[in-house]
């Protein structure tokens, strides 16, 4: 996967794409392999750390001075930091009802090493959820626009889980499950932002890409052990990055308007290895999605609070 957050925006009728992404050599690496196969197509370059508050204003800013429309803002980074497969559920899931489900999830067997972030945010929460929501809510004059509409994709996963997420810890600081309650909260802030923006022209949609071997899944298991399970694998979902891409390509394809705000769209293959996308509806409902809505922009103020003052601590140092 070459970048964190791919931004395609059209202005005065020519269309460029933006590769927002923190290592600025993978970016470039990504943007000359795009021209090859793309020749024509315009494309830049943008530094963003999205679990750096600071990082994701400074980017919003810079990407306003070069552009004055956005029709995409596909949502890609996300991290799983010291992931473990707990082995104790893993073979009792084995020998349960539930290990079809388990092989295409991951549900309950995973877990993660969180961290806090300099501005005290749990870090899979700020990378995989907060920082963009934020890059949003900065773009959002870009995004809500009377002549077009616009549409936000969040790369979710089928380990987004009810279970992993409270509304009393939104940032998961108290559980092991960091990523599948930060992935779980980009589904419910998705309704959110539909029921929010819808009639300002955004729609926000949430896709699925299946299980992909790239570095988050190499760091679960060795590239070995994954590749010696993959045939069980290929029974339940695809595994490559292009049949993971599939559901993207179809979004860019659809009318914002025509999505459904309930469904996640999933990256499938078909046993004679064909791809194709598929709704499967969403185990959110609007009352959650509203409360946690509500939490992320009284938060959106503490962060910005902090950051003012920061700056203020600094100025009046010097
Ligand atoms: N692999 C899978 O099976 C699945 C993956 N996903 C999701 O797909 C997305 C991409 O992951 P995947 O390609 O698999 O994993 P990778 O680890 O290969 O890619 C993660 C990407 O996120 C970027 N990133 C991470 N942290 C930051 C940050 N703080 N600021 C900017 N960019 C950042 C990385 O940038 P850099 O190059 O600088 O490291 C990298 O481009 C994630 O959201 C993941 O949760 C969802 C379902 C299944
Ligand atoms: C012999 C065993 C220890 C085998 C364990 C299998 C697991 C490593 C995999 C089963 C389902 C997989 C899965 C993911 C990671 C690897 C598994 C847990 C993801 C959680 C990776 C990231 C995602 O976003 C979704 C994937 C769902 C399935």
């Amino acid at each position: 996967m070459f970048a964190c957050v791919c931004v395609y925006c059209a202005f005065s009728g020519i269309g460029l794409l933006c590769l927002a992404c923190r290592n600025m050599q993978r970016a470039e690496a990504a943007r000359q392999a795009l021209l090859v196969s793309h020749p024509t197509a315009q494309a830049t370059l943008l530094h963003l750390d999205v679990g750096n508050m600071r990082s994701v204003l400074r980017a919003a800013e810079e990407f306003k001075q070069m552009c004055n429309r956005l029709d995409y803002l596909y949502l890609n980074a996300g991290i799983m930091p010291n992931p473990r497969v707990d082995h104790k559920a893993f073979y009792k899931g084995l020998f349960s009802s539930n290990v079809v489900c388990m092989f295409a999830t991951g549900e309950g067997i995973l877990t993660q090493e969180d961290k806090v972030t300099p501005i005290g945010l749990q870090e899979v929460f700020a990378t995989n959820l907060f920082g963009h929501f934020l890059l949003v809510k900065e773009l959002e004059p870009l995004l809500c626009q009377i002549d077009h509409n616009s549409l936000v994709i969040w790369r979710s996963s089928n380990n987004a889980q009810r279970s992993a997420f409270s509304l009393d810890d939104i940032q998961h600081q108290k559980g092991r499950e960091p990523y599948s309650s930060s992935k779980y909260a980009s589904d419910l802030l998705s309704l959110a932002l539909n029921c929010h923006y819808n009639n300002r022209g955004l729609f926000s949609s949430v896709i699925c890409p299946g299980l992909v071997m790239t570095n988050l899944t190499y760091g679960i298991l060795p590239s070995f052990f994954l590749a010696l399970i993959l045939p069980v694998m290929w029974l339940v979902e695809g595994y490559s990055p292009y049949n993971g891409a599939e559901a993207l390509f179809w979004l860019f394809m659809q009318k914002p308007e025509s999505l459904d705000p309930m469904a996640k769209y999933h990256s499938l293959t078909s046993g004679l290895g064909n791809n194709y996308t598929q709704p499967h509806k969403m185990d959110i409902d609007e009352n959650m999605s509203e409360a946690l809505y509500v939490k992320l922009l009284e938060l959106e103020d503490t962060v910005r609070k902090k950051l003012r003052d920061e700056d203020l601590d600094i100025k009046t140092k010097n």
